[in-house]
């Protein structure tokens, strides 16, 4: 195929949006959103066709569904065509010709974070193995974890580590060869690939890397990158080359992945993270301070505050701390204190403001605290971590909000009072004695924004 035009383009994209539309596939919203008032066939040259849409997220979202944009497509067309994504301003920035010759080169670049170090990770308990499987690979590359696939949520630091597994193998070992690369960027540069003719070519440059950083794999939705990507990790793993994956679920959870990877994924050591408890989020923020320069101090109950209220996410609690020394210019407060921290965060949706403190409250913190649902702390389970997480909460219901013991029996499953009062003295008693007890109910507190 020539290049096409306009008009033509233009009647392709409707059939294909019309197919699209009638498929089902999105509800009326989505398709509007994402296909209809945002997205548009730029050229089809061969059999290569460049989508543009105005912004990532409409890229992310398509790339989720490339498979299904490109068999819709290619039914107009009446052939097979593969699809690049490309934001506007990107294409903007070229000539007709370099849009669909975009250098592969990219691909290897130099693209590792420098301040994304080992020692710029602050290690607790939420991320000690993962930690220790990232150094393990660097002292051992391709022995023992290949692959190492580390997983858990956003903003947690998988990114951080898999830069610091790259800083350190630039820094230690010059010699060797290393790539980075975020799974969908990688989707993109093997289909402008593809269209090129230069696939091989890739392949054999990433064949010879001694390294393989992949982050955010759960993007890798493209079947024929798919292909590609299986015959290099075969390659690379055969000739015990390192493989790190990150990914925002475990392999088994992956969906839009070939079973034969996910598979692969699982043969090596899959270790995950988690968000960081109180002492963590507060060494993460104090460590974060280290590079900075600003001259207004912070009063250190702001730290425990911010690190009670964003610990579930690292780049929120990192945001938080940015956004108060921004504040501070602006306002020029005489020193950041625990006041105009709470006026700064007072709208914030993403933290639980100050409401009345209650028995439902109570719960849902020592569920967080313990990883429970809160049908589980009202059940009549005895299983030992349920029954201590629910002592710890008759026990602060008790001492916080005075309830009488047959209330608190409301709130367990409609307990008898003398099991809450039995309750209730049990953890008096290993309040006593037990450190771990002792530590848990004062981070729970601090969850609660109670202090002693
Ligand atoms: N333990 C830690 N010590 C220091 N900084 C951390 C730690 N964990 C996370 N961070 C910081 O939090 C921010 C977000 O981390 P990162 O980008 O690695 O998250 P992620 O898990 O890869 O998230 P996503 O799945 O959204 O890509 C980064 O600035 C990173 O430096």
């Amino acid at each position: 195929m020539a290049n096409m035009v306009n008009e033509q383009l233009e009647e392709i994209w409707q059939s294909t949006l019309a197919l699209i539309k009638s498929s089902n596939h999105f509800d009326d919203a989505n398709f509007n959103t994402w296909f209809k008032e945002s997205a548009q066939l730029y050229d089809i040259v061969d059999d290569m066709a460049t989508i543009v849409v105005p912004y990532k997220i409409h890229k992310q979202v398509l790339m989720e569904n490339i498979d299904f944009l490109q068999e819709k497509l290619s039914q107009v067309v009446e052939k097979p065509v593969s699809i690049q994504i490309l934001l506007k301003n990107e294409v903007a920035q070229m000539t007709p010709q370099s849009v669909v010759k975009r250098r592969n080169d990219i691909l290897f670049e130099d693209k590792i974070k420098k301040d994304y170090t080992f020692d710029s990770f602050v290690v607790g308990k939420n991320n000690r193995e993962a930690h220790a499987a990232a150094l393990s690979v660097c002292y051992y590359p391709g022995k023992f974890n290949n692959p190492l696939f580390i997983f858990g949520n956003s903003g947690l630091g998988k990114t951080h580590l898999l830069h610091a597994i790259g800083n350190y193998v630039k820094e230690n070992k010059p010699d060797e060869k290393l790539l980075y690369i975020y799974s969908e960027d990688f989707v993109t540069l093997l289909i402008e690939a593809m269209k090129n003719k230069n696939v091989e070519e890739i392949k054999e440059k990433i064949c010879e890397v001694d390294y393989l950083l992949i982050d955010d794999i759960q993007r890798l939705k493209q079947s024929t990158s798919q292909e590609i990507f299986f015959n290099l990790y075969n390659k690379l793993v055969n000739d015990n080359k390192q493989i790190v994956i990150t990914s925002d679920i475990h392999p088994t959870e992956l969906k839009g992945i070939e079973n034969r990877l996910i598979s692969r994924f699982s043969s090596g050591l899959s270790v995950s993270v988690g968000s960081p408890e109180f002492e963590t989020a507060k060494a993460i923020l104090k460590k974060k301070m280290e590079g900075r320069k600003d001259e207004i101090l912070i009063e250190d109950e702001v730290l425990d505050y911010l690190a009670t209220k964003f610990s579930s996410d690292v780049r929120k609690l990192e945001g938080s701390l940015n956004e108060l020394f921004f504040k501070a210019i602006l306002y020029n407060p005489e020193t950041i204190d625990l006041k105009f921290a709470k006026e700064i965060f007072k709208e914030n949706p993403s933290i639980p403001q100050d409401d009345a403190l209650d028995a439902k409250r109570i719960k849902t913190a020592v569920c967080e605290y313990y990883g429970l649902t809160r049908t589980q702390i009202e059940s009549k389970s005895r299983t030992k971590n349920i029954a201590n997480a629910r002592h710890i909460a008759v026990y602060l219901c008790r001492t916080l909000l005075n309830m009488p013991f047959v209330k608190i029996g409301f709130e367990f499953g409609n307990r008898d009072h003398s099991t809450i009062m039995a309750s209730y003295e049990k953890m008096v008693k290993l309040l006593k004695d037990k450190e771990s007890f002792q530590t848990a109910v004062f981070q729970i507190k601090n969850k609660l924004g109670v202090k002693d």
